[in-house]
């Protein structure tokens, strides 16, 4: 009998679901859940509570909502029992976190907190924590801290221990009303279980947790704020479960929730990045992997424990059991366009979209296919919601250069997908420049699948063969491959991620190949690029934050009158 798993991928702005079958990785069924409450970075649900800057924040509801509407979707667009489905796995964005009561109950959902900011989910982009991340950085600093390296040299003010500082300093009573901070992958894993268990590679990348030394200490911890010297037994957790574990069984709730069976093996919780690395078949170093959506993630596996300035962690087992899993990311990459089509473009380009049944991002990338390499004469920094690697600021902001009284939408939509291909080969050039070996580049995400010019102009800058992953839930595919594993060999599925991986990842036949002619004239713009990257981004020139500052004064000013 055919033996299937389900993969539950959560991205920043819906939850996908696919049906795989497990001798195959054939993905039989998928279903996309927009959430409800999408992205809340302006009001809560209320309407009338006003968020403040650089906040972004969601419903948990909204991911309950995917389980019950994906799952059987899946189940009945396949015709698939749930008998034969014999293991789930879900990933998340991360890191992304909620207050929770000691029965799993996030506070949002609890009366006396519904209008408050700091009760609901703080999505990984929330990036008001970052007072809370500079004094954070200080202090481990001033004493030394053996951590910081493994995150190079700076923990970003979108991980967990930031978040969970500037819920105690801004809002000590829902601090103190939660039993636990958590993140939402292991959240939504113990709706399906009825238990909470927390996973190693959100504890690693995200909360400064190490397989051999645990947390920081509790004299650091104290050192931030006497309140937090017992954090980790209060609000978090020392029991982490290694990924490609069994958090359990779907319980008699999550087969109500689901449809499907109690006793179904359940994976424990992974980040979205990371579980896509065994749906593209790597399961050794040197290769590299774009995970391209609203962020980018570019993960690496390693032989040993390098120092990268600006990356964002490395986890021994934290992505393939027996390496060390590197991480770094750039916050901004599909929020790029998204921004530049819901703010810079004229209702004519929208018009002429429609007139050839197309969305505005195929109509942009079709104009912008037409110039040449440098043709535009801009120039972008692709931080327009900060710098996540190598510079992990998310206080600087956005540039455009060169623009003119001739210049057109398609040119400055290009300039930003030439900005986000520029950081990331600063960041592959920061992993060779350490001793962290990148020799191939693969690709999944979004738009990894929507966009072929992006996908080239990548090639091209990076001057390096892109493969392309085959499934358009590359995600999702790697956690239906972590419920293979977690079912086991004896109930149909696998006994190790890398079984599997042989198994069930795929590729596109069809790679992206650099042009000779436009990677010569990207290391021109590339250069140029170097400079205002090292000009704006490393001191020289704080602009960027005067104006934010300047701004911030400005808001406060307004909220006085
Ligand atoms: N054709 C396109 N070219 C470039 N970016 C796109 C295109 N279509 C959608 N996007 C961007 O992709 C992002 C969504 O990526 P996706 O991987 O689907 O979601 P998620 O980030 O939630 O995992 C959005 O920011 C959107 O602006
Ligand atoms: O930070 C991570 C992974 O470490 C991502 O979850 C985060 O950048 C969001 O990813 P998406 O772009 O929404 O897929």
């Amino acid at each position: 009998m055919t033996k299937y798993t389900i993969g539950l991928d959560y991205g920043s702005q819906s939850g996908r679901a696919v049906l795989v079958e497990v001798h195959s990785g054939k993905e039989v069924a998928t279903a996309v859940k927009a959430y409800t409450h999408g992205v809340m970075d302006e009001f809560l649900p209320d309407g009338k509570t006003k968020l403040e800057h650089d906040w972004a924040l969601q419903h948990p509801n909204d991911y309950l909502e995917v389980l019950q509407i994906t799952i059987p979707q899946v189940l009945e667009e396949s015709g698939v029992s749930a008998d034969d489905v014999i293991g789930v796995g879900i990933d998340f964005t991360a890191c992304t976190v909620l207050p929770i009561k000691e029965d799993g109950t996030p506070l949002c959902l609890m009366d006396e907190f519904v209008h408050h900011p700091h009760s609901y989910v703080k999505l990984w982009k929330h990036h008001a924590a970052q007072d809370e991340a500079n004094r954070l950085n200080e202090i481990a600093e001033e004493r030394g801290e053996e951590f910081l390296k493994r995150y190079g040299g700076k923990i970003s003010s979108e991980w967990m221990i930031p978040k969970v500082w500037q819920i105690l300093n801004e809002a000590p009573e829902i601090y103190q009303a939660a039993d636990q901070i958590i993140e939402a992958a292991d959240w939504v894993t113990s709706q399906l279980t009825g238990k909470i268990v927390r996973n190693s590679c959100t504890a690693g990348y995200k909360a400064i947790w190490h397989k051999k030394e645990g947390y920081p200490s509790k004299e650091f911890f104290k050192a931030l704020d006497p309140r937090l010297e017992n954090v980790v037994e209060e609000k978090l957790s020392k029991e982490i479960i290694s990924i490609g574990s069994n958090a359990g069984e779907i319980s008699e709730n999550g087969a109500k929730l689901t449809g499907l069976k109690p006793g179904t093996a359940v994976a424990v919780g992974n980040v979205d990045a990371h579980v896509s690395i065994p749906a593209v078949g790597i399961t050794e170093p040197g290769k590299l992997l774009m995970i391209m959506g609203t962020s980018t993630c570019h993960i690496l596996l390693g032989e040993e424990e390098k120092i990268v300035p600006g990356m964002c962690g490395v986890v021994e087992d934290g992505v393939i059991p027996g390496y060390m899993g590197y991480e770094a990311g750039q916050s901004c990459v599909g929020d790029h366009f998204e921004w530049f089509t819901e703010n810079c473009v004229s209702a004519s380009y929208y018009e002429e979209a429609r007139e050839k049944g197309m969305n505005i991002h195929a109509l942009l990338t079709e104009k912008a296919s037409k110039l040449q390499v440098g043709e535009s004469g801009l120039l972008a920094l692709d931080w327009w919601n900060g710098n996540r690697s190598t510079l992990v600021d998310a206080d600087l902001t956005g540039l455009l250069l060169g623009a003119t009284l001739s210049t057109k939408p398609e040119e400055i939509y290009r300039a930003l997908i030439e900005a986000t291909a520029y950081g990331t080969r600063t960041i592959v050039e920061a992993f060779r420049e350490n001793g962290v070996p990148v020799n191939e580049v693969y690709a999944c995400g979004g738009i990894a699948e929507k966009n072929a010019l992006m996908m080239q102009i990548y090639a091209d800058v990076l001057n390096m063969e892109i493969k392309i992953s085959a499934s358009s839930q590359t995600p999702a595919l790697g956690s239906a491959m972590f419920g293979a594993v977690a079912a086991g060999k004896e109930r149909g599925g696998y006994d190790s991620i890398t079984e599997a991986a042989k198994v069930m990842s795929w590729l596109k036949d069809e790679t992206y190949v650099p042009t000779l002619k436009n990677a010569k004239i990207y290391e021109q713009l590339y250069t140029e690029y170097e400079k205002l990257y090292n000009y704006f981004g490393r001191g020289q020139n704080n602009v960027m934050k005067t104006l934010k500052h300047i701004k911030k004064n400005s808001q406060n000013r307004e909220e006085d009158l």
